[in-house]
């Protein structure tokens, strides 16, 4: 494989790290991109962004003002929209706009955000999923060839998680053919839309449908909220940016408000129901959420989106740690890297062993979600709800332990970790909106919650249960597992917790309702237990997949990838197991001493895979202009980039600042 030549030479213990590397590092990149084949395609995709201008930002994007980061930000998207829409979508095929390679390379352009992701993230797939045939030729060729630029604007400044509360209206006029889209209340201004502030023209609208003096719930609309010459906003729109952020700092999350706002009724996305001229609505949908469709495609793509932040934070941690000495151990005796602490080893592989993990579950799950909208295209859509659990928890899960992973990443960096040059910062501020947007973590575990509760009877019953969950016909009234040492057996084990933990939930709720409570009321009383049964559900199912889908994609490798595959997967077992040692205790018959048994095979696995650790974090093959990181660069010029970055800093610009003759001379001089 091609590695791009540093232009320094490389730190030498980082060189040494890489003659240590036992594997064919090119062969797992392979597996990651999901055949040779996609890497070359990746590779030509990112040389695109790399001899078009991407990475050269002469001032870092943290050192601008919010006004001149947002124009700098503008200004690369569209020097990227436009490779986008001319080069790299006639590589991967114009239906796979949203391909993880594209985002990929995004990243090249982007340090933080870009104010169009919400165009490709949302808007686009929004429009493919919601309208009819003839909507689609009429928007979908603008979107994709960024002639319009959209937004997803559901979220109200009162209402996010409960969609049914939104207070937008849409109300139809039959005599104009038209919609009134209006805002009742502060509460319902339009709040958080990713390019809605001051980039979009368009916007995808989630509102209360009004027609014939009944209310029809929450529907989509498409509206126009800018003149397309002149950008200002149409008349009866008030839109701007909602101010500061954590992250998303490049980006112009925006507020919305309608007057009284007229649109043709042809911009109601009617897929799923329709209002026809007269006013009567017509539902077609065999489901009643099928308008949430972009929803659970979005959760299905965040899983692969998590493994990549995580591999990037393992990348810069595990090559910093590398270069990284600190601390004699003996007397006279050169100071270790910091990699060859078992404690940094701790923190560091788990993320690439999740990394992994993620990847092949994101494929499989996607693999699902294909499945599911197949069956709906032929009318069924009995898999619907599996697929809904399944995309709520996954997504829930692996954003969050995305996030706590990264955290882990930045303190193995110690200070220099929370340099915004490092790029920790960046990744952990952008995955940590992850957790919450898109369905808040609790919400959607309970969503989970939901379809286990009603399999969980099922089960009860006697009847089969759908795939997932088909282990709770095996464990329905299993009370405690013999534990087996084995890796299968860790992974029935958690099958059994979360077996456990669901028939606790179930027998909390009899319980309360037998003493006189109404089943709402129950089932609140009983969240914190089902948040943590559809955890447990999630990580059986995460195990059980990521196993089998490992074994599955290394059949046809080399020894050596099948062995550091093989041991990762592993190292993700035992790492859960330990730390589930509770809920293992509660729900099998594991003892202390086959506890400290696997907590020494831990750490064996850890020095095991100790001389690997550079090479499987380069197997990753996130080039330099991608990772945007002082700390985890190929050449592993640390030093000398925290240096160089330093520099950068605009209050080097002069040697004395204005401030010491403004303020600072006279405080000292008694002036003040
Ligand atoms: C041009 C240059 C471009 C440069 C950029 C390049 C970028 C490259 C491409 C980018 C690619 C990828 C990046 C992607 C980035 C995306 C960024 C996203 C940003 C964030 C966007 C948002 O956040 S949008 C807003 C999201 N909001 C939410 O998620 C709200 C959460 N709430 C809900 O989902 C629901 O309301 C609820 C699930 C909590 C409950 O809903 P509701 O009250 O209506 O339902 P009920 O409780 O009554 O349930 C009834 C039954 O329905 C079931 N249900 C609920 N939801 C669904 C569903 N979605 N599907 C199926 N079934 C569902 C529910 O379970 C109940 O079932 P029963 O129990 O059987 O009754
Ligand atoms: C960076 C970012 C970008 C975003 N982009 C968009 C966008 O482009 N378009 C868009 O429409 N929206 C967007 N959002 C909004 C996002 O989807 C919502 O913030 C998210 O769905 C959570 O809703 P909320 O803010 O109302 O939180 P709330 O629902 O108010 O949650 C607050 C707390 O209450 C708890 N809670 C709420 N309901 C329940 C319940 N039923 N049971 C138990 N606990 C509960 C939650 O767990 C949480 O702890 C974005 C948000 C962020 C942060």
């Amino acid at each position: 494989m091609k590695i791009n030549k540093p232009k320094h030479d490389v730190n030498p213990d980082l060189a040494k790290e890489r003659l240590k590397c036992n594997f064919n590092i090119e062969e797992v990149t392979n597996i990651i991109d999901g055949g040779k084949d996609k890497t070359v395609q990746r590779k030509k995709i990112e040389d695109i962004a790399l001899n078009n201008g991407a990475s050269l930002d002469e001032v870092p994007e943290e050192c601008l003002s919010i006004k001149e980061r947002y124009e700098n930000a503008v200004r690369k998207s569209c020097v990227y929209g436009n490779l986008v829409r001319n080069e790299m979508l006639e590589i991967t095929g114009i239906e796979n706009f949203e391909s993880p390679v594209l985002r990929r390379t995004a990243d090249a352009f982007f340090k933080d955000i870009s104010p169009f992701m919400l165009h490709l993230g949302m808007f686009v797939p929004t429009l493919i999923g919601q309208c009819t045939p003839e909507q689609t030729a009429e928007w979908l060729p603008k979107a994709l060839d960024m002639q319009i630029i959209g937004a997803y604007a559901q979220t109200e400044l009162g209402h996010g998680t409960f969609i049914r509360g939104l207070e937008t209206t849409a109300t139809y006029n039959p005599e104009k053919e038209e919609f009134v889209l209006h805002s009742p209340t502060i509460t319902s201004y339009k709040w958080w839309a990713g390019g809605l502030g001051k980039t979009a023209n368009h916007c995808v609208v989630m509102a209360q449908l009004y027609t014939q003096g009944k209310c029809h719930g929450t529907h989509l609309f498409i509206v126009k909220i800018r003149d397309l010459d002149t950008h200002m906003p149409l008349p009866g729109i008030t839109v701007g940016e909602i101010g500061p952020r954590m992250g998303f700092s490049s980006a112009d999350n925006g507020f919305l408000r309608f007057d009284h706002f007229r649109i043709p009724r042809e911009n109601m996305l009617m897929k799923h129901a329709k209002v026809e001229k007269d006013g009567v609505y017509v539902k077609s949908a065999k489901h009643g959420k099928l308008t949430y469709g972009t929803m659970v495609f979005i959760r299905v793509t965040l899983v692969s989106e998590m493994s990549f932040n995580i591999s990037k934070a393992a990348t810069i941690a595990i090559r910093y740690s590398a270069v990284r000495r600190q601390t004699e151990l003996r007397p006279n005796e050169p100071e270790p890297q910091i990699l060859d602490y078992p404690t940094q080893q701790h923190k560091l592989f788990i993320c690439i062993a999740t990394a992994h993990a993620f990847q092949l579950t994101s494929c499989w799950l996607w693999n699902t979600f294909q499945a599911v909208l197949a069956d709906m295209k032929k009318g069924n859509v009995d898999t619907l709800p599996e697929l809904h659990a399944l995309s709520s928890c996954l997504k829930a899960v692996s954003t969050s332990d995305a996030l706590s992973h990264i955290e882990q990443c930045r303190f193995a960096c110690g200070g220099h970790g929370y340099m915004l040059s490092s790029n920790l910062p960046f990744i952990y501020s952008f995955v940590a909106a992850t957790r919450t947007y898109e369905g808040d973590y609790t919400v959607l575990l309970l969503q989970t919650a939901r379809f286990l509760v009603k399999a969980s009877e099922q089960a009860e019953a006697g009847k089969k249960l759908t795939q997932t969950v088909s282990y709770l016909n095996r464990t329905a009234n299993a009370d405690r597992l013999n534990w087996d040492n084995t890796h299968e057996g860790i992974i029935k084990s958690f099958q059994v917790i979360a077996a456990g933990k669901i028939g606790q939930c179930v027998k909390s709720i009899r319980d309360r309702t037998a003493s006189g409570m109404d089943y709402e009321d129950a089932w609140l009383m009983t969240t914190v237990q089902l948040v943590g049964a559809a955890e447990a559900h999630c990580r059986a199912v995460l195990l059980n997949t990521y196993w089998s889908e490992m074994r599955k994609i290394t059949e046809a490798s080399s020894a050596d990838v099948k062995k550091v595959m093989h041991q990762l997967a592993v190292l993700y077992l035992m790492y859960w197991a330990l730390e589930k040692t509770g809920d293992l205790l509660k729900y099998s018959s594991v003892s202390k001493k086959d506890l400290d048994e696997l907590q020494r095979r831990y750490e064996e696995l850890l020095a095991e895979l100790r001389p690997n650790a550079v090479g499987l974090v380069d197997a990753f093959d996130l080039r330099d202009e991608i990772l945007h990181s002082s700390l985890g660069s190929y050449d592993g010029r640390v030093y000398e980039r925290l240096i160089e970055e330093a520099h950068k800093s605009p209050l080097n610009d002069e040697p004395v600042n204005q401030s010491f003759h403004k303020y600072t001379k006279p405080l000292m001089l008694g002036k003040l």
